[in-house]
């Protein structure tokens, strides 16, 4: 039987990967977008010598020469305009967030200060020139990068967007993506199935890992009926760019998807893949279009969801996905075939490691023992033993 390991078949994958174009989305809706501009300051960060301390704001000069009582001259507060230190012996007071009144070097809190009949008596000798001043241009400087495209937008980047004034962004388009169940022994999940059937479940696993990268979807079911599978496939190729199957891609009398989508002219790029679980997994492409058909068992759809559908949307958008979570296996574990194993895992951080403890579960029909674990850690095929301590790349879904 021809298998391709996973590296093959991932390689294959993210060299299929596509650009679909950018889009303008408003700044408060495109968390867990990927950004296709750069973000530039629009002015120096802080833009004004910034005071940092609430206090009076005093010349260096004045108190390196000794002097430790000023009389008030003013008020800057945040929010107004500069004041100017008329009489360089005085002092001004001053709030967190206000510009330096001009002709002052340092601020001096409150905490440090006896004020009685507007003037201000300074209880201590140390004070250094530019203390509890937020220089201009020290974070960053007008014009520099503040957020290269191609990051992942997350609150911290709204922030920055509503700080350069950016409402509108320019984000990576979001493929068109069906997700297509089937199989006469699925009923939806409104229904209530009788003895031989059960609720379709791998469609809406679906959906939410796609909206979990903000990828809107839609879903259909088309029972095992080959005609109807032509049909309704062809249709789909035409108005959507990706199409995600799960079931029908075995053995089976009825597994009828991989001739189906042949006979629609998809080329099939690879069938099996040297795995457990989600071995019969098919993957293919006619023109730009991407068609991943997943293995029906919960557990199987699931992995090769996270593992292949995400790496290739990662590529299309052009986010860097290299930086891989890693883990140390908690405890040894056996596995006789040589296919790569993605082993459920429960994860513990301790002293900033993380480590991976392996989860019991019946196989990749077992959809519940998902909720029990957290993760996946590859286990590289070509060897059965594992030992704890070892580390793996670890795939999160949580
Ligand atoms: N003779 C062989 N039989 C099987 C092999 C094999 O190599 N030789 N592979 C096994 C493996 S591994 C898997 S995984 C499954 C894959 O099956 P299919 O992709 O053909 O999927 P189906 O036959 O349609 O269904 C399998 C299983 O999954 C349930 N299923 C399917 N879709 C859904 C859904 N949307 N929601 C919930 N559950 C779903 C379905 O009821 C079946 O129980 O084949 C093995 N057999
Ligand atoms: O992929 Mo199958 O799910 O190994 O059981
Ligand atoms: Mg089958």
């Amino acid at each position: 039987m021809n298998l391709s390991t996973v590296s093959e078949a991932l390689k294959i994958i993210l060299n299929t990967s596509e650009n679909f174009g950018t889009e303008e989305v408003n700044f408060l809706d495109s968390v867990g977008r990927v950004l296709k501009e750069d973000i530039i300051a629009d002015r120096d960060f802080p833009p004004f010598n910034r005071v940092s301390m609430d206090g009076i704001a005093i010349a260096f000069e004045a108190f390196s020469k000794g002097q430790r009582v000023f009389k008030i001259e003013g008020v800057q507060a945040a929010g107004s305009k500069q004041l100017t230190l008329q009489n360089s012996t005085n002092c001004v007071e001053a709030m967190t967030g206000a510009m330096l009144p001009m002709n002052t070097d340092v601020v001096i809190q409150y905490e440090l200060l006896t004020i009685e009949n507007k003037v201000a008596t300074v209880n201590t000798d140390e004070i250094k020139k530019n203390k509890n001043v937020h220089l201009k241009g020290l974070d960053r400087k007008k014009g520099d990068v503040l957020i290269p495209k191609n990051t992942k937008i997350s609150s911290a980047e709204v922030g920055v967007f509503a700080t350069v004034g950016k409402t509108i962004v320019t984000v990576a388009k979001q493929p068109k993506v069906m997700i297509i169940s089937t199989g006469n022994e699925l009923v939806d999940v409104s229904e209530n199935p009788a003895e031989h059937q059960i609720r379709r479940s791998n469609v809406f696993t679906l959906v939410s890992l796609l909206d979990k990268l903000k990828i809107k979807t839609e879903t259909a079911h088309i029972p095992d009926d080959k005609n109807l599978l032509l049909s309704k496939i062809e249709r789909f190729l035409n108005e959507y760019d990706v199409l995600l199957f799960s079931g029908a891609v075995s053995k089976g009398k009825f597994d009828y998807i991989p001739d189906v989508l042949d006979k629609l002219g998809v080329q099939k790029l690879f069938h099996r893949v040297q795995q457990r679980p989600g071995k019969p997994f098919w993957f293919g492409k006619k023109g730009f279009k991407t068609v991943f058909a997943f293995p029906g068992n919960p557990v199987s759809t699931f992995v090769s969801c996270l593992k292949y559908f995400y790496s290739w949307y990662y590529k299309s958008v052009g986010l860097n996905f290299e930086n891989q979570n890693e883990a140390i296996l908690n405890e040894d574990f056996y596995f006789k075939p040589n296919l790569t194993y993605f082993l459920q895992v429960k994860i513990t951080q301790i002293n900033g490691n993380i480590y991976a403890t392996p989860v019991k579960g019946r196989g990749s029909a077992d959809l519940v023992n998902l909720v029990d674990a957290d993760a996946f850690l590859e286990l590289p095929d070509n060897r059965s033993n594992f030992i704890k301590g070892e580390v793996f790349p670890l795939i999160m879904y949580r």
